[in-house]
């Protein structure tokens, strides 16, 4: 009698696992069980989620019985009837109880709300979390950003001195009072710009939220609370950013599709007496500039009902310091000044209506190198079509003259500033008031006159090559107070004597003050060697400068198209 025995597994036949510890009853009822999870499968899921792994040994040390399930249950159907309530109570109660305002991110009050918050929350408390932004240090000894510096943060013990650290709120939501008053702080994000909307020049989301925005929340009935807030962070710059202009380029590009931020950057104030030109022209235009922002004027403007607004073009050869001025003159009457440059193409007529609309009350815009940036005769309706070929057809002729514009030659961006555009935005109805407007300009006869006609531009002056005076003056701005600073040998009268020389040896009124300044910074403070050098600088300049400025070669002088009132 034979025994039948079973053939021996193959290596290739499909045998069932069983795992280690468990018989062969126990897997065969798993699998029928409903529900059942093979153990690979588990262990793959905790691998993806470590918190399911969590879960299921909590579970399993709870072991809860049938009756706690229930009860765990009932409390997550409770939480999830009574959540929905909450919401509409909370919305009720924000909405009945509470004021809020949002501002921009961009907008020059948001910098003013960041800055305090930075100083007077962030590192005044013990913050856990907080934005840092890192920048040129434009002055050392400026004590604001010392201030506002991560040094002064508990327990943070960087102490630089080399790049300016700001200290500011992060994104998220926080808490803090004012005496008794609760106030809440958002600070939100962006998102990328493609499913978003924009609503006045700023990007809004899915939910109606604006992006890049802070929202300022608090208790009450009245928005006063918090535009007393808004002016005690206003007041709390001018403060502690005594000694510097807040100097703002107009944003677009590239990262900006929607070209109608501001960016700015701290400066250390550009004093006065650095710019040389004509005493008299300066003078009288840093009067006409205060009266414009006294009471009187501002009193003047109201009972004559005319707007608020006075502008001035500045004019001359470049480097002669109509920029230098303009910033010299934010920082005499302590406004913030905001720089446009059309030139670059990329800020369309709807965005410089928002830049403008985006203005403070107070302040001094530069619209820089107007000529340049396209928008001269040739954009004016009036102006005479292009002369068409006379051989060609009469009706040849006629299609030709309505045709658009030909493409801007090679290399060179079509303006996207209009004539119309650009007036529109400067004086509009809808128009900011309070500004004081410069715009600069190489060649001002090339200008449309719309753009320069008084009431527009109320004054314009003219900045030219730099004078004899102008000469020894900046002489002893470069050179003079270096030598007296680290060379006992040098005197004062030596100095100014130096200075005496250097003037006469550079003939009046050819060179701009950048070219003379270029020079005499190359001589590194030592008046010996610019007086041995000037000669032969003068001599290898000459012959260019002259040509460049046949038809320029005065100073400043001013030209009062309407005097103040
Ligand atoms: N009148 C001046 N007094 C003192 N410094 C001057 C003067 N003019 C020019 N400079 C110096 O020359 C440099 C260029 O000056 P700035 O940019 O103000 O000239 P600009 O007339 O505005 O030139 P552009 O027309 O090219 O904009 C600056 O560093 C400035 O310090």
């Amino acid at each position: 009698m034979t025994m039948a025995t079973p053939p021996a597994p193959s290596a290739n036949s499909i045998v069932p696992q069983i795992a280690p510890g468990n018989d062969t009853k126990l897997w065969s009822e798993s699998l029928d069980t409903p529900g059942y999870i093979p153990r690979h499968m588990k262990r793959s899921a905790s691998a993806s989620f470590p918190i399911l792994e969590v879960i299921q040994r909590l579970l399993h040390r709870l072991k809860p019985s049938g009756g706690d399930l229930e009860k765990i249950l009932a409390l997550i159907g409770l939480y999830q009837a009574v959540r929905p309530v909450y919401n509409h109570l909370k919305d009720f109660c924000i909405w009945a109880f509470t004021v809020q305002v949002t501002i921009p991110e961009n907008d020059p009050v948001a910098k003013e709300v960041l800055a305090w918050m930075g100083s007077e929350v962030i590192l005044n408390s013990r913050t856990r979390s907080a934005m840092l932004v890192t920048g040129g240090m434009q002055d050392p000894n400026d004590d604001f950003h010392r201030r506002m510096m991560m040094s002064r943060g508990p327990g943070v013990g960087i102490d630089r001195v080399d790049d300016e650290v700001l200290c500011l709120p992060p994104i998220g939501t926080r808490l803090f009072w004012l005496g008794f008053r609760p106030f809440i702080f958002s600070r939100r994000g962006g998102h990328s710009y493609r499913n978003n909307s924009v609503m006045a020049g700023n990007l809004v989301d899915d939910s109606g939220q604006l992006q890049n925005s802070l929202t300022l929340m608090t208790l009450g009935w009245s928005l006063k609370s918090l535009q007393d807030f808004t002016e005690l962070c206003h007041q709390f710059k001018l403060e502690n950013l005594t000694g510097t202009t807040t100097v703002y380029f107009a944003g677009g590009g590239q990262n900006d599709p929607y070209g109608d931020g501001w960016k700015s950057v701290s400066k250390a104030i550009r004093k006065l007496d650095t710019i040389d030109m004509d005493e008299a022209v300066k003078s009288d235009l840093i009067r006409d500039a205060e009266y414009y922002y006294s009471d009187q004027s501002r009193q003047f403007f109201a009972d004559c009902g005319i707007p608020y607004r006075r502008g001035y073009l500045f004019h001359g050869p470049p480097g002669t310091g109509k920029s230098s001025f303009s910033a010299a003159l934010a920082g005499h009457l302590g406004c913030d000044i905001y720089h446009i440059n059309l030139a670059t193409g990329d800020i369309s007529d709807g965005g410089l209506h928002r830049l403008f609309l985006g203005l403070p009350r107070k302040c001094i815009v530069v619209i820089e190198d107007i000529d340049s940036a396209g928008i001269g005769r040739e954009h004016n309706s009036s102006s005479k079509p292009p002369p068409v070929a006379p051989d060609l057809t009469p009706d040849l002729q006629g299609m030709l003259s309505g045709l658009p514009p030909p493409p801007p030659p090679m290399g060179r961006r079509r303006n996207m500033v209009t004539l119309s555009g650009l007036l529109n935005a400067i004086d509009g109805n809808a128009s900011q008031e309070g500004r004081l407007l410069i715009m600069t300009s190489n060649n001002p006869d090339s200008l449309d006159a719309a753009l320069t006609r008084p009431g527009r531009i109320d004054r314009k002056i003219y900045f030219g090559n730099m004078s004899k005076t102008a000469g020894k003056s900046i002489f002893k701005r470069l050179i003079g107070r270096s030598a007296l600073a680290h060379d006992a040998a040098f005197t004062m009268a030596q100095i100014e004597q130096y200075a005496n020389e250097f003037a006469d040896k550079v003939p009046a009124n050819t060179f701009t003050p950048a070219q003379v300044q270029n020079f005499l910074q190359g001589c590194r403070g030592d008046p010996n060697k610019a007086l041995e050098e000037i000669d032969a600088w003068v001599w290898e300049n000459q012959a260019s400068a002259t040509t460049a400025t046949k038809h320029t070669s005065h100073t400043s002088t001013s030209e009062s198209l309407v005097s103040n009132p």
